[in-house]
């Protein structure tokens, strides 16, 4: 790789951390210090609540103060700025965008300044794999996703480690525009001046945040000066109640101890994995892929030079993509490239990708195009549709998982919530998970449901994910009354399943996505509703009773069957389980 030379004999670097907050494997860190005569080195991390999020709910906070504060203490002595915690908001199209503009300004108020963008955060560079690899179209399945790869070259190797940095300098932002012998020490004035002074409240990100909030620090070091991370407090949060540990120091170690079982490496299969385990039976790496504490290729070649060369014992079989360790961190890939081709990646509205369905609690907009339900709380009317319908909108399901997920991350959330929902990637929506069968597979006694819900923790293992089926007397001894010590089942998974299935499938037939012009202009929901009730004869929403009042349920062959009651206290919960399997 040739590095760009500075035209001036001595350089002022300022290194921008973004997603990788890490020492091994960083291009953009590898690039900048390769630059010569380097007179001053500031390295720096910001964050703020773009586009209209929170800053972090305090766990994902927690993590990537860790992150920073990690990545300072393994630079020895070396003071940091990486003062700044919260999400990654931007997904890679949104964040090219951002770039721009701020190179732009950079250009414009600067011309002598050199600007170096280098990705570290993916196995290959999205946008390359999009643009050249398949002409610009989204790529939404993994076939794809290697054709495109191969187009583009070999996933490079690692990068080593950095061992050093080099001082910073002269913190006072004036420097900047100073020559640095005309200041006067590490804590100089910290007031603005110069062509920057006038930057101060422009907002780079203007067309691109929902909300216009910006705020900035004058000085490189903090508020303080002293190079301090924020504490949780001092942004307004809770103290953070996860147990897992941030830094890349942590990342390595746990990158180490599951790859040093060969065994388990080279035959990882994610279907075989349990998702109900109370431990984890997957790496547990994505917060650090997510904070970039954790090098994506550095996983990658470190798995797949151990998978190559593994020797399989009799009986073991070495996984191959796209079950396997390496098929997974693609997926990933994936989402990233599907992210960068695809405008409204995060919502229905104007999204080519995702499908159209007539979900409750959608995301409504007025005529201008401009939200105007972001959100469900509060609203009557929403919550009756929920205690009806629970075929809510993917938009819901991806805002809680913004908020709540430790590895939230803005390719992979609304793409595997388009992947569940059948919006895109995956088309089989007849193909639904089982509230019995499903967890019954992995956890055949109901651990998990014991640790987290503990007035279930005496039900027996035969009713533990239908305990409103449990005989009363066994309710009784397991001092848990369903409907008086835990609630009933909200809806009749047999009857909903159907209905849902039904809309499903009009949908499908339909065939609209969220940037058809039905969609674009409020008449889809409409048009589905119509559809529905051309095909099946009643509303969407409309039980349907037989002749003696009970609900009858639909299959998608239009044949009728009577509903059994969820509210029912009595049944073998065994033959439930068997009519899943048939
Ligand atoms: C509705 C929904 C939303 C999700 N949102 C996110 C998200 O915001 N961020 C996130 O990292 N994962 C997300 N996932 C994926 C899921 O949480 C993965 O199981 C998670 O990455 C597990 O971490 P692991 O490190 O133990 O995975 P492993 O199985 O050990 O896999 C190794 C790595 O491969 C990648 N990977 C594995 N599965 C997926 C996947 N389905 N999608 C994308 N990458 C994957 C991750 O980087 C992961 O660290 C979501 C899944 C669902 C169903």
């Amino acid at each position: 790789m040739s590095l760009p030379k500075l035209n001036a004999p001595a350089v002022r670097v300022l290194y921008w951390f973004r997603t990788d907050l890490r020492l091994h494997d960083s291009p953009a860190l590898t690039a900048a210090l390769g630059l010569e005569n380097i007179e001053a080195f500031y390295p720096m991390a910001v964050s703020s609540s773009v586009d209209g999020r929170r800053l972090g709910e305090p766990d994902q906070a927690q993590l990537k103060a860790e992150a920073a504060r990690s990545e300072r203490i393994s630079r020895r002595s070396t003071p940091s700025s990486l003062e700044g915690m919260g999400n990654y908001a931007h997904g890679v199209r949104k964040a090219r965008q951002r770039d721009e503009n701020i190179i732009n300004v950079a250009k414009r108020e600067a011309p002598g300044m050199q600007i170096i963008v280098k990705d570290g955060h993916n196995l290959l560079d999205p946008e390359l794999v999009v643009k050249k690899g398949n002409g610009g179209k989204c790529i939404s399945t993994l076939v794809a996703w290697k054709k495109a790869a191969a187009k583009v070259g070999e996933i490079p190797r690692p990068l080593p480690a950095i061992r050093m940095l080099p001082d910073p300098g002269s913190l006072a932002l004036q420097s900047v525009n100073n020559p640095i012998s005309s200041l006067d020490g590490r804590n100089g004035n910290t007031k603005m001046d110069g062509p920057f002074a006038r930057l101060k409240g422009e907002n780079v990100n203007h067309d691109i945040m929902d909300k216009d909030r910006f705020d900035c620090f004058d000085s490189i070091s903090g508020p303080g000066q002293d190079f301090a991370l924020p504490t949780l407090s001092s942004l307004g949060l809770p103290e953070a109640t996860t147990s897992i540990l941030g830094g890349e120091a942590e990342a390595l170690r746990r990158l180490e101890a599951f790859l040093s079982d060969k065994t388990r490496t080279a035959t990882f299969s994610k279907p075989a994995s349990a998702p109900t385990s109370l431990e984890p039976s997957t790496t547990q790496l994505s917060p650090y892929l997510k904070f970039g504490c954790l090098s994506v290729r550095e996983f990658y070649w470190r798995a797949k030079d151990i998978i190559d060369s593994y020797k399989p014992k009799k009986g073991e079989t070495v996984t191959k993509e796209p079950e396997n360790l390496l098929g997974q961190l693609e997926f990933r890939e994936m989402y990233y490239c599907a992210e960068f081709a695809t405008p409204n990646y995060d919502r229905i509205r104007g999204n080519p990708l995702s499908k159209f369905m007539s979900w409750a609690l959608m995301n409504h907009y007025d005529e201008k195009g401009e939200m105007i339900m972001p959100r469900p709380q509060g609203k009557a009317q929403d919550e009756e549709r929920f205690l009806r319908w629970c075929y809510i909108s993917w938009e819901r399901g991806t805002e809680v998982f913004d908020e709540y997920l430790l590895d939230w991350d803005p390719a992979s959330n609304p793409g595997n919530w388009m992947w569940l929902s059948c919006s895109a990637f995956f088309s089989q929506y007849f193909r639904v998970y089982g509230l019995v069968s499903w967890p019954l597979k992995t956890d055949k006694t109901g651990a998990l449901v014991r640790k987290y819900c503990p007035e279930l923790r005496d039900i027996p293992d035969k009713y533990i994910y239908a305990p409103h089926l449990a005989p009363l007397v066994a309710q009784q001894k397991a001092k848990c009354i369903i409907g008086q010590d835990y609630p009933f089942p909200m809806l009749d998974e047999k009857t909903e399943k159907e209905r849902c299935i039904a809309r499903l499938k009009i949908a499908f037939q339909v065939g609209l996505r969220g940037n058809a012009t039905e969609v674009m202009t409020g008449k889809a929901e409409d048009i589905l509703k119509q559809k529905f009730k051309h095909a099946m004869g009643r509303e969407e929403d409309e039980d349907v009773l037989d002749g003696g009042g009970n609900k009858v349920t639909e299959s998608p062959s239009g044949k009728r069957k009577a509903a059994s009651s969820g509210h029912s206290a009595s049944g073998p919960l065994d033959a439930f389980v068997k009519r899943q399997k048939q």
